[in-house]
């Protein structure tokens, strides 16, 4: 089973909890006589278990999210409703809810809406005085987890950003190129659309830094992936393998098509006049995927006929079998 999301994990444990803390008020309400609460207990557990399953197989969130937060936020008005002021203390903890689950600006609006919708209730049966205090802290909770959440969210995607960059020349690293190639085999199986991965390596890349100095070396190295991202024009696929070996992934390509790419970069390296007039040269190795292999075995494959192009003399492009 593929790997769950923070935010997936949230939301079976929400929906789940939901369910089993409701269901015995089910039985309780219709045993007390209290029909129309028993059946609307009923309800929040049947869309509780629907939104459980739905998330669980589609492993989709996004319309899952607003849903439960539209139910939750429906669920809280139905009863203040009925019983009143009581269960305004359950809205608080549901305001945190509804921003760590929404987008900022939806999670805004819900907030907006439900406060004015329940400070609209109350009014004709609380006095003016007990109202403002419910509005004011309602608005001040959800001002407060605007704040706290955007800035957790922007340091989330910091974190993510630096955890999936290479610090040198700003590709995608190891772990993002790990993450990039579980994604694309997993629809794959699904689509099975033809795709292709090229390694590439500079050639002699020691005798440079041997040369001229590891800053030579790392100049090149960012010069390299900006004549790559010019010829591919997708950034999001290209990545660092290993020190001056990169990888190019998914192509949704076949391998003819593929070799062609690949070839034009090795022309695109030959050509190019580096720093201090250095010349260099690319030597890569092409493998379309085969259906069943692993991340591993694909770019094995790829590195196998790198290595017969870097044997047979470098500056060549191969193809796997
Ligand atoms: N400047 C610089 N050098 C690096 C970096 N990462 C790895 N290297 C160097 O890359 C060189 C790789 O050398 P080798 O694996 O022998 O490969 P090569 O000299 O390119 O030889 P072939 O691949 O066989 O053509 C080593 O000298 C590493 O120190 C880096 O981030 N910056």
């Amino acid at each position: 089973m593929s790997k769950r999301t923070e935010r997936e994990i949230v939301l079976l444990y929400m929906s789940a909890l939901t369910a089993a803390v409701i269901s015995p008020f089910v039985l309780i309400r219709f045993l007390s006589g209290d029909i129309v609460m028993a059946i609307a207990d009923a309800i929040i557990v049947i869309l509780m278990s629907i939104f459980f399953l739905y998330v669980y197989k589609t492993h989709k969130v996004a319309l899952a999210s607003l849903l439960m937060s539209l139910l939750l936020i429906a669920i809280i008005i139905a009863f203040i409703t009925v019983h009143g002021l009581s269960i305004i203390y359950w809205y608080y903890p549901l305001v945190l809810a509804i921003f760590y689950l929404n987008h900022q600006r939806t999670a805004i609006i819900l907030c907006v809406v439900s406060t004015v919708t329940i400070t609209l209730l109350l009014y004709p049966t609380t006095n003016f005085a007990e109202v403002s205090v419910i509005f004011v802290s309602m608005l001040l909770t959800s001002i407060f987890s605007f704040v706290i959440f955007r800035s957790y969210k922007g340091v989330q995607a910091k974190l993510k950003l630096l955890a999936t960059t290479d610090p040198l020349t700003s590709t995608g690293n190891r772990r993002a190129l790990d993450s990039e190639l579980n994604k694309a085999i997993l629809s794959q199986e699904r689509q099975k659309k033809t795709m292709c991965l090229i390694l590439l390596d500079l050639d002699n890349f020691k005798k440079i830094n041997d040369t001229y100095g590891h800053l030579i070396g790392d100049d090149i190295l960012v010069t390299l992936t900006k004549l790559l991202v010019n010829n591919i024009r997708m950034l999001d696929t290209l990545y660092r393998y290993g020190g001056e070996e990169f990888i190019i992934a998914p192509l949704y390509v076949d391998l003819k098509t593929a070799a062609i790419i690949a070839e034009d970069m090795r022309a695109v390296v030959e050509e190019h006049v580096f720093t201090d007039d250095i010349s260099m040269t690319l030597s890569l190795g092409v493998a379309q995927f085969n259906d069943k292999e692993t991340p591993s075995q694909w770019i094995a494959r790829a590195d196998a006929a790198l290595y017969i192009a870097k044997d047979s003399g470098r500056n060549k492009v191969y193809l796997a079998e």
